[in-house]
């Protein structure tokens, strides 16, 4: 298999518990992910779910208790100090929420996209430099410091700063925790330009529900696991016209588990145990408590379910 068709961003059951004090916080709970080169991808959540634990381990700056972590072909777990450096200097490029921690108050923005390219002994470039921050729309706060720009400016230029080695991806956390709607809607365009044009595989953890307008992807963290996924693309309708089309899914993992919705629970009050049943285009999934008896004698669920072994009995 060529590496093209290998995922930048692969987590497999990445498990991630917090110890102390006698309590154990499962922060990740076998969490799977695969980001294809070249995606732009929003992982959302409530507050708690894990999103920041997982941009920490892509980040290099933790690891998981257990489970698989790759970016662009790096295996996170087994990175040694060396490694780690080269890996965050060279194969990721980061967007923090804090501007202080994008950017050294005392250098010029082109100075600050210049810096990790001068740490990594290559040859500075200024047409580079440039042309980054032309890319990431803020070309005219080139001889700025931090302090002479605004929000959505620094975020812009912390953008050209983590594009400066060419890392093969962009890991952003929160990039607009801080700014106003408006500006925020700026920045995650300026993602969106660099993606389009550079092919840079992008991963944007956030709480921002206007990110939804500017990526393909959003990935929702629940409890530690990606539970659903909404896709985004243009259609045609009747007229003609072109529309956008958003479509949600649950997600499902390499041995077939699925997180059902809340609500769908609650409303069917589903719960420890479930029926399912493989019809010949769905699965069913019935309350325990409905239809059937408990002995799962001679009913239509049962009758089904049966239809579907010999099915697949004959399939093998
Ligand atoms: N270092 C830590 N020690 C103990 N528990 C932690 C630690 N870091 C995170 N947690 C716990 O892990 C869970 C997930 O936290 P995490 O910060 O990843 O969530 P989040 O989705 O990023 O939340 P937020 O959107 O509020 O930043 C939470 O219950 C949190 O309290």
């Amino acid at each position: 298999m060529g590496t093209e068709t290998q995922p930048h961003i692969l987590c497999e059951d990445v498990v991630r518990i917090f110890k102390g004090e006698g309590i154990e916080v499962q922060a990740l709970q076998g969490l799977n992910l695969r980001v294809m080169p070249g995606e732009m991808t929003a992982v959302v959540g409530a507050s708690g779910s894990g999103k920041s634990t997982l941009l920490t381990i892509l980040s290099g700056l933790d690891r998981p208790t257990a489970g698989r972590a790759q970016v662009a072909g790096v295996d996170l777990l087994g990175l040694g100090r060396k490694d780690r450096a080269r890996y965050q200097r060279q194969t990721v490029g980061f967007v923090w929420q804090q501007t202080p921690r994008n950017l050294l108050p005392y250098l010029t923005a082109a100075e600050n996209v210049a810096l990790p390219m001068a740490i990594s002994r290559r040859k500075e470039q200024q047409t580079r430099v440039n042309e980054l921050l032309e890319l990431a729309g803020v070309g005219h706060c080139k001889d700025r410091r931090p302090q002479e720009m605004s929000g959505g400016e620094q975020q812009r230029v912390a953008l050209a700063v983590a594009l400066s080695n060419s890392p093969a991806v962009i890991l952003a956390d929160e990039p607009t925790g801080e700014l106003d709607e408006h500006t925020s809607a700026d920045v995650l365009g300026a993602m969106r330009t660099v993606n389009e044009e550079l092919g840079t595989t992008t991963l944007i953890v956030t709480h921002d529900p206007t990110v939804s307008e500017h990526v393909k992807r959003t990935v929702q963290i629940r409890d530690g696991r990606c539970s659903t996924e909404t896709l985004r693309r243009t259609g045609l309708n009747n007229d003609g016209d072109e529309h956008l089309i958003a479509e949600e899914f649950a997600v499902i993992d390499r041995v077939g588990r699925l997180q059902l919705p809340q609500d769908f629970m609650q409303t069917l009050e589903m719960k420890d145990r479930v029926r399912l049943g493989l019809e010949p285009d769905h699965v069913r999934v019935t309350p325990a408590s409905s239809d059937a008896s408990p002995d799962g004698s001679t009913d239509a669920l049962s009758e089904a379910s049966s239809k579907a072994s010999s099915d697949a009995e004959e399939t093998r």
